[in-house]
């Protein structure tokens, strides 16, 4: 069913493109063909190869073999000063911005010979702005502007570098229900105007809803191409895997009496004595899953920080298993049954150039299978490092090969089966499935019920809120370094919880 059609009108296309890294063929004879003015969805497993696409497109990547046209002509980029020339502009997950700049200062930084710094680069600003409904304002300062607000700043830089074909990178995985329902607004916007999107989404719900194309790559190769009426999700998850769909299993009630985790009148302040969190209180049983649901920047990270030891709180207490912890560094609570999986992959969860078995090993120094007799065990962690591969379908060349070359979601997968190892009592888990594709997140899902019904307790941020829904016992709403609302999550809406975390009231609730 390949699409191999070709106009010399296509926005972009791709012909027979390969590239290979050491062990891996990350694409191989790839086709793609992009129509100008359309907004074009790439779906596929974690390692299909998407990423190794987009990047060879944005220039940071070079082919080895194949070929790649830009309105009817072939180019060869070298690096993205090559790509935004011919019009390609990206916008990355991790936005790129300073927060202490403001929207102009963002904006023109790197790009001063095209309108200055002044006045000319102002009005440019609020062109754009205004001709896409972003209602941007120059001199805000970009620390005041919520998630949604800031991604328009990164999709205005590259407007403003003249790009007509934008690539995005999962940009909703970030973002709240409303916040996607106005970036569909819009990228619409954007296409009615002759510009070309081009996205990467593992949430196909969303794919379906704002795509014209759909191609779906497997194994680094690309499979077909689909019009979103043609296929319901289930159809494009099973295109994407190859195979049919397992079922998840269901979410039976496995709560206990039994306290794992208790939190008491909890305060942290910052490095600047600011309050960034305050009078939190929870409780988390065996057997439970507690969802927190906010906005990013609304006091995660702390409350995450505190209960792994990471800061001390200014005030409150933390108990596991009515043993108060408050003044237990992280290894000690590690030690005691605590596992934890960081927001931040790259920065707390791996060692990106060391290989995979040596990252079985981080944070579990003291730890079988990681020591023996006081000295690391190096073979008890290649062994375990292996069964993790296994187990959680990690899709590498081996253990020995480096964190780094692995796909972004494959490296996530590694994290959740390292800090899923021998059996923790409690899970403080931060967005585990960012970046998974949709059967590794229902694979993912499956372990940790399976050790909830074993009676590990979970503290689960997500962004995801399809995932704080389906996974959690109980709800709460993080709001401004406050929990504001609770919910159950047999009942409550995404929308309800959308609105909650940004403070907006919905028909007939307190905010
Ligand atoms: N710099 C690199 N060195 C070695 N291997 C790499 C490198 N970059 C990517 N790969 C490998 O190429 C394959 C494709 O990876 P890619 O990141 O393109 O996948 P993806 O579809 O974007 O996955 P995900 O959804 O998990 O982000 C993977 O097997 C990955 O391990």
């Amino acid at each position: 069913m390949t699409d191999t059609t070709t106009t010399a009108a296509a926005a972009v296309s791709v012909r027979g493109v390969g590239k290979r890294f050491p062990g891996v063929v990350a694409n191989h004879d790839v086709t793609l063909e992009v129509r100008p003015g359309t907004v074009h969805a790439l779906v596929g497993e974690n390692g299909a190869g998407k990423s190794t696409l987009m990047k060879i497109l944005y220039g940071v990547q070079k082919p080895d073999e194949g070929e790649i046209l830009v309105g009817g002509e072939t180019v060869h980029f070298s690096s993205p000063s090559d790509a935004i020339k011919h019009g390609i502009g990206m916008v990355f997950q991790h936005f790129q911005l300073a927060d202490n700049l403001t929207v102009l200062e963002n904006v023109v930084l790197g790009a001063e010979k095209l309108h200055g710094i002044g006045d000319a680069a102002r009005t440019e600003i609020r062109r754009i702005s205004d001709a896409y409904g972003f209602g941007l304002d120059p001199d805000e300062l970009v620390e005041d502007l919520g998630v949604g607000e800031r991604q328009r700043v990164e999709i205005l830089k590259v407007l403003y570098r003249g790009a007509k074909i934008i690539i995005l990178d999962e940009p909703t995985a970030v973002l709240v229900p409303q916040e996607v329902d106005a970036l569909f607004e819009n990228l619409r916007e954007l296409k009615s105007q002759g510009n070309t999107l081009l996205f990467i989404s593992h949430k196909l719900d969303e794919v379906r809803a704002i795509a014209d194309d759909i191609t779906v790559l497997r194994r680094g190769t690309t499979v077909t191409s689909v019009k979103p009426a043609d296929v319901t999700q289930h159809q494009l998850a099973e295109l994407m895997v190859g195979e049919e769909l397992p079922s998840p299993s269901t979410a039976e009630s496995t709560v206990t009496d039994r306290e794992v985790l208790e939190v008491r009148d909890l305060q942290v302040d910052d490095a600047q004595g600011r309050t960034v969190l305050s009078d939190i209180n929870l409780t988390i049983h065996a057997g439970e899953v507690l969802g927190i649901a906010g906005v990013e920047g609304n006091g995660q990270t702390e409350l995450v920080e505190a209960v792994v030891g990471m800061v001390r709180p200014t005030r409150g207490v933390v108990e596991l298993s009515d043993q108060d912890v408050t003044s237990w560094g992280t290894r000690q609570r590690r030690e005691s049954g605590v596992g934890y999986i960081p927001e931040d992959r790259h920065r707390h969860g791996l060692l990106l150039d060391a290989p995979l078995w040596e990252n079985r090993i981080l944070g579990h120094q003291t730890r079988k299978p990681s020591v023996k007799g006081g000295w690391v065990d190096k073979a008890g962690a290649r062994i375990d490092a292996q069964r993790i591969v296994h187990e959680y379908d990690v899709r590498t060349p081996g253990i020995d090969t480096t964190a780094r070359a692995l796909s972004g979601g494959n490296q996530q997968k590694f994290i959740v089966g390292r800090e899923m190892s021998g059996d923790p009592k409690l899970l403080i888990a931060s967005h585990p499935t960012r970046g998974v594709d949709v059967g590794a997140q229902a694979a993912i899902w499956d372990h940790i019920r399976e050790a909830r019904r074993r009676g590990l307790a979970v503290l689960l941020i997500s962004a995801d809120l399809d995932e704080l829904i389906g996974l959690s016992d109980s709800l709460k709403v993080i709001l401004r370094g406050r929990i504001v609302a609770d919910y159950d999550p047999q009942t409550v809406t995404p929308q309800q919880l959308g609105a909650a975390m940004t403070g907006a009231k919905t028909a007939g609730e307190e905010a």
